[in-house]
């Protein structure tokens, strides 16, 4: 599915190391961390080690410079200072921990829900967002303050408010920039809900970024409540507050100037360790998570095609398929008019050169069309049963139980902060209400099945720490924790070497002899369809051009592409000749030619072939194709 993932994937790297004792290895981060602790621990036990009480006067001492009995000093009223700040970082860093509370209870699932949903969710989100950050922070927050009498709480909680956006868009940017890993596509194949792969396996992603946020808004908070205090708003003299005690120092700065200095800088050390603690995290994190994706939206146009009954003794069965993307020119058909079957326990090859329409295919009949995609006309039954594809795709119900995917890029497929073992007792939990224990034995059981040698190592790895073949057998193995009754492989063997390759290959080919279940296998290489299965579908520029079983394909091609491709299939490449291969390539979607689609590439066109378009039909019973010329090909041309 290349061209699904090309927006936003990039192999997910592992991250088994922590990213706080990453933040600890800088010294600013550790300095600025161990601070705030140990700030957030000295005010939390203000009564036990404050010195004195904190509206305590001693009006014999007033103005007193530091001293054994007042470390710090005291204030106008000889008020201890060191005793009122301990105190008043209560109310300071409370008003702090509202604001930050909210933005995070408001921001952060808002940011995952719309960037994971997308579409019509993440739209309103997006325009609420706008009008939010419209509104003036200081005005709205005078105006809360005047009409709940100066309830700081009221303030900040309002503060954290008009804070999410913010967290919401970096939330947002960031989900957005993962929704199309394939790991989260393996995930929701496996059948997880939505919110299992959002807490699980999105929220781990993005938490550097929230961290990030977080820390840095805090500084923002704490900034904002001594501006409160010190404007006299908020919470009054004599209780303490940080923003109180610099206003108070402001009066005597003539006579007295060191005594802003307590408050001030307590508030300026603190607000630049919020600022140097986030920066630490998003130093420690890298900018892996920021990676941002388009935001196409579908603007379906139909395309004419026939959605003919299902095959009744089909498992699946797809009528006149058409799937389209918006482009720079457009909503651009890709995939047109495409129909096929595969029947229970058969494997059925969809072929094509690269860019035909195979992978899209695949992933309309699961409901896994990338942003923007949509299933303009078509129908699809599994099991008899109408997916209803051009609405909400019913696939998404038995995806993971009915039927499992296997992709291209097993590595990517996994999710790299889980071990094997606990992914695949994630996904067998997921279809079976069996203890953790249970889920484990069957975890093991999975990867027994596909022959992984030492899978109780293998359970405790790490995706990263597998080589390409031992993670395909673990996405093989989580594709089976479901037992599908129909297995969709998408190129299954292109990232892995040759002697992989085979044994891959033979493990589907036992699996399948074993369990019984259908396999629609997508791939460009004959080799694989010759060995593999029964019947192929090819595809050439997003149409289905002959489909038939394997043999007489072989033996006699309908279509003059699927014979070009046969002669040009580098399993026959016979040492010193020259292997022939079709001139010229496939054209990209908004550049199909009228009529037959393969015409300007084919020895056999004539001027019927340009004019209209070309349907399918049957010369012989069972045999489909797509040209008027067919039979003029060769007879008894043997290309196995
Ligand atoms: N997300 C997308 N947005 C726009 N166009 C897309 C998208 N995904 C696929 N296409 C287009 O759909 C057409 C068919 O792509 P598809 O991936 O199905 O081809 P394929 O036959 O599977 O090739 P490959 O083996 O290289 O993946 C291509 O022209 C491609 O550019």
């Amino acid at each position: 599915m290349t061209v699904a993932l090309l927006p936003v994937a990039t192999a997910p790297t592992a991250r088994r190391d922590n990213t706080w004792l990453r933040v600890l290895r800088r010294p600013l981060g550790a300095v600025s961390l161990v601070f705030l602790a140990l700030l957030v621990l000295a005010v939390a036990a203000a009564p036990l080690i404050a010195p004195y009480g904190p509206l305590t006067q001693d009006l014999q001492a007033t103005f007193a410079g530091p001293s054994a009995q007042h470390l710090l000093g005291t204030d106008n009223l000889g008020r201890d200072i060191l005793s009122r700040l301990l105190h008043g970082g209560q109310v300071s860093l409370l008003g702090v921990a509202y604001a930050v509370a909210v933005l995070l209870i408001g921001g952060v699932p808002t940011g995952l829900v719309a960037g994971y949903h997308r579409g019509r969710i993440d739209a309103v989100v997006v325009r609420v967002t706008d009008v939010v950050l419209a509104i003036p922070v200081i005005i709205t927050l005078l105006v809360v303050l005047a009409t709940f009498g100066q309830n700081e709480v009221a303030a900040m909680i309002t503060f954290g408010l008009l804070g999410t956006p913010g967290m919401i868009r970096v939330v947002r940017a960031a989900t957005i920039a993962i929704r199309a890993d394939l790991y989260l596509t393996a995930a929701r194949v496996a059948g997880l809900s939505t919110t299992q792969i959002i807490r699980r396996h999105v929220l781990p992603r993005v938490a550097g970024p929230i961290i990030v946020r977080a820390f840095l808004f805090a500084g923002a908070a704490l900034l904002t409540e001594s501006g409160l205090a010190f404007l006299g708003l908020g919470v009054q003299e004599p209780e303490p507050s940080w923003g109180g005690m610099v206003a108070s120092a402001s009066i005597y700065i003539n006579q007295h100037p060191s005594l802003l200095i307590p408050a001030g800088v307590t508030i300026a050390l603190t607000v630049l360790a919020f600022g140097l603690v986030g920066d630490a995290v998003r130093d420690a994190i890298g900018g892996r998570h920021l990676r941002y994706a388009g935001s196409a939206r579908p603007a379906p146009h139909p395309v004419d095609s026939g959605t003919d009954e299902e095959t009744p003794s089909a498992l699946l069965s797809v009528r006149g398929l058409s799937v389209g993307f918006p482009g720079e020119t457009g909503f651009t058909t890709v995939v047109n008019d495409v129909s096929f079957e595969v029947r229970a326990g058969e494997t059925v090859g969809l072929v094509g050169e690269s860019g035909c329409g195979k992978s899209v295919t695949a992933r309309a009949v699961l409901g896994l069309l990338a942003s923007g995609g949509a299933v303009t006309t078509g129908r699809c039954w599994f099991d008899g049963e109408d997916l209803r594809i051009t609405g909400r795709n019913r696939c998404a119900d038995i995806r993971g139980s009915q039927v499992g995917l296997i992709s291209q890029e097993p590595s990517a497929s996994l999710d790299p902060n889980l071990t094997v073992g606990r992914q695949l007792a994630e996904i067998v939990r997921r279809h079976r209400t069996v203890s953790r224990s249970q889920a484990r034995v069957e975890a093991l059981d999975l990867l027994q099945k596909v022959q992984m040698p030492e899978p109780v190592a293998v359970a405790g790895r790490y995706p990263h720490e597998l080589s390409g073949g031992m993670a395909q057998r673990v996405c093989i193995a989580a594709a089976l924790a479901g037992r599908p009754r129909l297995l969709i492989a998408d190129e299954p063997t292109t990232a892995l070497d040759v002697t992989v390759q085979a044994e891959i290959l033979d493990l589907l080919r036992h699996l399948q002899e074993t369990t019984g279940m259908a396999i629609l296998l997508v791939t460009h290489d004959w080799g694989v369809v010759a060995d593999l299965c029964h019947r192929a579908v090819v595809m050439y520029a997003g149409q289905v051009v002959e489909s038939t079983e394997v043999e007489p394909m072989f033996r006699r091609p309908l279509h003059p592409y699927t014979d070009g491709l046969l002669k040009s299939n580098p399993h026959r490449v016979v040492v010193g000749e020259r292997l022939p291969a079709i001139a010229g390539t496939v054209p990209p979607p908004h550049e199909w030619p009228r009529g037959c689609h393969f015409h300007p590439r084919c020895p056999l066109a004539g001027p019927d072939c340009m004019e209209t378009a070309v349907p399918i039909f049957e010369p012989t019973p069972g045999r489909l194709t797509r040209c008027l010329h067919h039979d003029r090909l060769a007879v008894g041309a043997r290309h196995a």
